[in-house]
């Protein structure tokens, strides 16, 4: 029987749902109904294994599984032997230290002998200790926001997006800790076999997130601003550029960044392009 890569992706919470798309749209398709913990891929030689999160680095450390993904904050709290092998821009978020809105703050040093409740306490000392600061760190493994309001503590530091958990528990974001992300970790001494899947794997990440970052540009312009419009848009290679029946106009394709989609617009206009087209990417590769 062939070999095939285990990956563990989380069973329900915040990166389950992103985790499993991006595995489907990876081409791997599986059924992942609510209580199956484990599952196997029709069309890749995968298996998928479902589990708590806060498990994956270990599991993936002792060869339970292959590769897995988690939040980088996790990742970096467990602080196991195991490797970074890919950003996965969804489940962005940040670690922060927060107090009772009505105390006052000024800088870490007011950090100094407080009480800070936690489910990161690796990450949480590292950070004191690169600021010369010493407080006591009591770990909680959840709804961590309660604790000032009830006695347990003087700070918090847990993970904020929109900051609303934090505004309807009183707390205000004092200090940013790190930033995270999902990411994809994997076993450090992965056999041959399953790492020629985990690179097949890689790719196809790479083909999809590539894609989501970049637009299929169409456009309609006058001839004399090919040679202009192409410096504006240079494409993977260079446009592709098509006459249009009409005399003196060309049709031009080319793929532009979505971070840098409204400025080009508004240089393509004003280089005379119309009928501009903007289409999403499926998958793309370089
Ligand atoms: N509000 C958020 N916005 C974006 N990303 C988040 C948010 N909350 C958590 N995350 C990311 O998703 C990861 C999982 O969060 P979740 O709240 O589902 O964890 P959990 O409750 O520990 O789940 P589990 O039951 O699997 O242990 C976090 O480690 C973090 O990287
Ligand atoms: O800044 P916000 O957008 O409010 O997000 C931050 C909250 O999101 C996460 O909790 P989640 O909602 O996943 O609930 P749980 O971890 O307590 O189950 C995290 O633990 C924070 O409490
Ligand atoms: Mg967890």
């Amino acid at each position: 029987m062939s070999k095939k890569i285990r990956i563990a992706v989380q069973k329900s919470g915040r990166l389950q749902e992103q985790s499993v798309r991006l595995l489907k749209e990876c081409g791997l398709s599986f059924s992942n109904g609510p209580n199956r913990l484990k599952t196997e891929t029709y069309n890749f030689p995968a298996e998928i294994l479902f589990l708590r999160d806060d498990d994956i680095p270990q599991y993936v450390e002792d060869n339970v599984a292959d590769i897995g993904i988690v939040g980088e904050n996790v990742f970096i709290e467990k602080q196991k032997d195991i490797a970074l092998i890919e950003r996965l821009d969804f489940s962005k978020c940040r670690l922060s230290i927060a107090i009772p809105r009505e105390k006052d703050y000024e800088g870490t040093a007011s950090l100094n002998g407080k009480k800070i409740a936690t489910s990161y306490p690796n990450i949480v000392q590292q950070f004191l200790t690169e600021k010369n600061i010493t407080a006591e760190i009591h770990e909680i493994s959840g709804s961590v926001e309660i604790a000032p309001g009830i006695g347990l503590a003087d700070a918090i530091c847990d993970i904020v997006s929109t900051g609303s958990t934090l505004l309807s528990n009183g707390l205000k974001e004092v200090e940013t800790v790190m930033k995270s992300e999902a990411v994809l970790i994997a076993n450090n001494n992965l056999d041959a076999e399953t790492q020629v899947l985990l690179e097949k794997l890689i790719f196809r990440i790479k083909a999809v997130n590539t894609a989501k970052n970049n637009k299929y540009l169409l456009l309609n312009t006058p001839n004399e601003s090919i040679e202009a419009i192409t410096k504006v848009l240079p494409g993977m290679k260079s446009p592709t550029v098509t006459p249009l029946q009409q005399e003196g106009w060309s049709s031009l394709h080319s793929v532009v960044n979505e971070n840098e989609f409204w400025e080009i617009i508004d240089q393509l206009k004003a280089l005379g392009a119309q009928g501009i087209l903007v289409i999403p990417i499926e998958k793309m590769i370089i």
